[in-house]
């Protein structure tokens, strides 16, 4: 990882380096166009710690978290004049066999904790808080699954980085001086085809993931033609030096209705790294050779967001409520 600048982990930046939790809610909403709608949607947030303390606080083994982050066009209402370098709005990406589809959000809310109700209280009383101002996107409820597995099997998040790796990662250092401190954060709600991964040879499940299935070894597949997720999603720069996210990725599902799905969300220091990672799963590496996870796994959302630090996130939401 290149550029390390963090000592520690700032003590003002929000939770992004929260331990990999049990429960997770993932909600994203839009903000009505109104005047009244931002000063509310303002208002809420700057209470946000205040809402988290109010359930946190009665288990405090749950160990509740949220982070908000802040889409694109919704900064721009908060703060026309100052905004985080790289944040744009999520760009859809045209493969030759799979797309990645762009889709609307105005606030992210990634809501963790051990124990689902403790997620299920804070969205409550959150959406209560925010009332008519917002209207809720997407709305999905993750759960850890043995061994920290995906639906597909694999162990998911090892390659995460750990120790102060993570700031280095995770959070915008002195590149954007006044941003600093604060996460690019990415979601993808993906659903998959679980019927035709069952009849993929385990072998070759192994080769599109790039680790072994049961004990999570590391395969080397540098040299094939045909790289792995894990390769495609391994990115370095010209001197060799490799830059990770911190990805916090959570299955979801409903069986009854045959929906199992990753819910995938990285938080990266430079978006650039994660729009890198998408170019060479869907357009592939070389060209053509995409990510075949992609032939039993659908995108059906693509969301781009900035988490400020606390203190900036209080700033953007005391500016706007007057
Ligand atoms: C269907 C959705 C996805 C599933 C089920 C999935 C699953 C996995 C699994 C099992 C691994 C190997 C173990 C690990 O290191 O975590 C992995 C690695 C990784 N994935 Fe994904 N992934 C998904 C989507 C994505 C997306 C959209 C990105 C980035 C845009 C991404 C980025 C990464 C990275 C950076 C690694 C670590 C590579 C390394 O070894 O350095 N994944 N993923």
């Amino acid at each position: 990882m290149s550029g390390k600048n963090w000592d520690r982990v700032p003590i003002d930046a929000q939770s992004v380096d929260a331990p990999l939790s049990l429960a997770a809610l993932f909600l994203v909403v839009t903000v009505g166009s109104d005047n009244a709608a931002l000063s509310k949607v303002a208002s809420v947030l700057g209470a946000l710690d205040d809402l988290v303390k109010n359930v946190g606080f009665r288990d405090l083994s749950g160990r509740l978290s949220c982070i908000a982050g802040i889409g694109a066009e919704f900064w721009a209402r908060l703060s026309p004049d100052r905004r985080p370098r790289e944040l744009k709005a999520f760009a859809s990406i045209a493969g030759p066999v799979h797309s990645a589809p762009s889709t609307p959000g105005d606030l992210l809310f990634h809501i963790r904790a051990d124990r689902s109700d403790m997620c299920f209280e804070l969205e409550r009383i959150l959406l209560d808080s925010l009332g008519g101002s917002v209207t809720v996107v997407d709305e999905v409820a993750g759960f850890r699954y043995f061994d920290a597995r995906d639906l597909l099997g694999f162990v998911d998040g090892t390659a995460n980085p750990t120790g102060l790796d993570l700031p280095a990662s995770a959070l915008v250092g002195n590149e954007d001086a006044e941003f600093a401190g604060g996460s690019y954060v990415v979601v993808q709600k993906y659903l998959h085809d679980l019927n035709a991964w069952a009849e993929t040879p385990t072998n070759l499940q192994e080769e599109i993931i790039g680790r072994t299935k049961i004990d999570n070894i590391e395969i080397d597949d540098d040299d094939k033609p045909r790289k792995s997720h894990k390769s495609l999603a391994t990115i370095e720069d010209d001197a060799g030096n490799e830059y990770d996210i911190l990805r916090d990725n959570m299955p979801f599902g409903r069986p009854g209705q045959k929906e199992f799905g990753t819910y995938f969300i990285g938080y990266t220091r430079y978006l650039w790294v994660i729009e890198k990672m998408l170019q060479r799963m869907y357009v592939g590496e070389p060209p053509g050779a995409y990510d075949r996870l992609l032939d039993f796994s659908t995108p059906h959302t693509g969301t781009t967001f900035f988490a400020p630090t606390r203190p900036t996130l209080q700033q953007l939401a005391e500016a706007a409520r007057n």
